[in-house]
């Protein structure tokens, strides 16, 4: 009992320093379990650190399986089926986000989605009809609760951009090399040769003649002759399709014309999209086109106004302005979307992998989820196997530690959504395995988020719990938690273990199906942690996912409120008997 006179000293060493954890491995011979450190964060209030240890060395013992379990249906299915497939270091850790559109709107569907892996299901605002999204919700809803599925939902907003007006069939044309076009903002039925429609009058505003007018990031490209009025006839200098709701940017001598216009990020209709969403209690709402903080800011205040379920607010990163204020649109938003679509369009593409590891490095250093979103199996919309290139995109975002993959047009049109989520789904289980041997040699060398102490202190806990888990070869992570904040910190360490969080707190347990290695439970919790501890052991045990002779790190911080969630703490580490 090596450390049982100078507690204190030695619980320093392992908050701070990877030898007290080297210490416990080498030295330390008896078996691990129970081992167990409790931080009384009352004493931290004062500012003076008094850290108490515990070491006991009695087995756990046995706990009586609870007739309180009975109907308990907090786990979702998929995990437990592959958690018992595949056991807990071949749990996906990388969550999925598929895109739902006419392609895969039935019930059966969506049942085939969420037993393929779909996490989050994603409702895109710009198409369809309020009637038709209502549904889908209400599809997901009923497919939690009567198949055990946990599935959160976003709508993602529309929000003001400069594009062609869907002009009718044909759906595509074709623009050739040296033709004239006329982009104008009059408005019609129909179609008109040579003639497109944009959905904003202002869309010229400070376009000069010689300017290069770009669509969709380079399907097409023109040059503007002259400007009558507020329309633009222009030559067609690099042929190509022109689709419907194409995207419209202008470029002057290579660099993109930035803020030619002043909409603003949400429009009236994407209010009254939130509004919706509000009303049928999406898990999240993604921002399109978000420019700076305010933006987040303001949605963020009316959404705590309006309700009491925590929607969470994620910031699309699309446009070269957010690009410019990335660190405070991060901080101020619960996560981001890297919508390569159209930053695609933005900036030149050569720069989007550079950008998307940035931006994937920035949401990690502050502890926000991050999804790569957009022609991730492109292809795979027509084709039933995806381009080795794509499968390539794929394992680079899982190694880059995103959160979230996600699927656009492959879901929600193609004809292969189901095949597509498959690829992602394997792809990062492939690529999680492979980074998990690089993970244990680099760890992260983490940003302080906090400054009060009992804030610190949580996140020394976490960074420090992970090593001791992945030092361990610890089988998984238990965490209790109300709002999700020690279930974030562990993920953000992006640990070899699973993450099991357990919450009693519904909109928590939606948030965290976006968050890296964590699978969110749902069970009652008391201000007992110990009888939380046994209640979900117990749990685990009866659904045969946990067995005799698994080790697991345990960390509570569920007392007493979200406001100040750092009051007590403890770790142990358990063998299960
Ligand atoms: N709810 C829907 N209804 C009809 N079509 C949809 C829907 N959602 C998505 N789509 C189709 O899937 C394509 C890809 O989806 P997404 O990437 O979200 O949209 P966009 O390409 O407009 O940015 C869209 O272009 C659209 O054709
Ligand atoms: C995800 C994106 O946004 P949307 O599909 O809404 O254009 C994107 O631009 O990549
Ligand atoms: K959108
Ligand atoms: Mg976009």
């Amino acid at each position: 009992m090596a450390f049982a006179g100078d507690s204190a000293l030695l619980c320093r060493q392992i908050i701070t320093k990877n030898t007290g954890l080297n210490f416990l491995n080498r030295g330390f011979s008896v078996p691990i379990s129970p081992l167990r450190f409790c931080f009384n964060g009352d004493k931290l209030k004062g500012c003076e650190v008094k850290i108490g240890v515990r070491a006991a060395l009695q087995s756990v013992e046995s706990v009586e399986i609870s007739k309180s379990l009975e109907g308990f249906s907090g786990f979702d299915a998929v995990t437990e089926g592959e958690l018992r497939e595949k056991g807990f270091l071949g749990l996906r850790k990388t969550k999925l986000v598929c895109t739902i559109g006419p392609a895969c709107s039935s019930l059966e569907d969506l049942e085939r989605l969420a037993l393929g892996g779909m996490n989050v299901a994603r409702l895109n605002m710009c198409h369809n009809s309020r009637e038709w999204h209502r549904d889908v919700i209400w599809k997901i809803k009923k497919l939690n609760v009567e198949k055990g599925f946990c599935v959160s939902v976003m709508i993602d907003t529309e929000g003001s951009q400069i594009h062609v007006v869907d002009h009718g069939a044909p759906s595509s044309v074709k623009a050739e090399h040296g033709s004239i076009w006329l982009f104008t903002t009059e408005k019609f039925e129909g179609s008109r040769p040579f003639t497109l429609q944009a959905n904003y009058e202002g869309f010229s505003e400070g376009i000069i003649v010689g300017d290069e007018l770009v669509i969709d990031g380079g399907m097409a490209s023109f040059e503007v002759l002259e400007k009558i009025g507020n329309d633009l006839r222009c030559k067609c200098t690099d042929p190509g399709l022109l689709l419907p709701r194409a995207k419209l940017r202008f470029w002057r001598e290579g660099k993109l014309v930035e803020k030619n216009h002043e909409l603003p990020t949400l429009s009236t209709k994407d209010w009254s999209d939130i509004e919706f969403g509000i009303s049928e209690g999406v898990g999240f709402i993604a921002m399109s086109f978000v420019n700076d903080a305010d933006a987040v800011n303001h949605l963020k205040n009316h959404l705590s106004t309006k309700t009491s379920a925590s929607i969470k607010v994620l910031a699309k990163i699309e446009s070269m302005e957010s690009l410019h204020k990335l660190e405070e649109i991060v901080e101020a938003s619960d996560g981001i979307m890297v919508a390569r679509g159209d930053l695609g369009v933005e900036i030149p593409l050569e720069q989007i992998p550079t950008v998307q590891e940035t931006i994937t490095h920035v949401c990690r250093q502050l502890n926000k989820p991050v999804i790569v979103a957009s022609q991730l199996l492109e292809s795979m919309i027509e084709y039933p196997t995806p381009t080795r290139a794509e499968v390539a995109d794929v394992s680079e975002a899982v190694r880059q530690f995103a959160d979230a993959l996600m699927l656009s047009g492959e879901s929600a049109i193609g004809s292969y959504g189901q095949k597509a989520l498959s690829v992602l789904r394997t792809t990062s289980s492939r690529m999680e395995l492979w980074s998990r041997e690089e993970n244990r040699q680099n760890g992260l060398h983490q940003r302080q988020l906090e400054q009060s102490l009992p804030d610190r202190i949580a996140e020394q806990i976490c960074n420090c719990a992970v090593e001791m888990a992945n030092n361990l070869g610890l089988d998984a992570i238990f965490v209790y938690t109300k709002c999700g904040h020690m279930a974030s910190l562990f993920s953000r360490n992006r640990p070899n273990p699973p993450i099991f969080a357990f919450t009693n707190n519904e909109s928590t347990r939606m948030a965290l199906t976006l968050q890296w290695g964590v699978m969110p439970v749902l069970v009652d919790l008391s201000d007992d942690i110990e009888v939380n501890i046994s209640k979900t052991v117990d749990l685990m045990k009866t659904k045969g996912m946990v067995e005799e002779g698994d080790v697991v790190l345990v960390v509570s911080d569920v007392i007493p409120s979200c406001e100040t969630p750092t009051v007590f703490q403890s770790i142990q580490v358990k063998t299960i008997v």
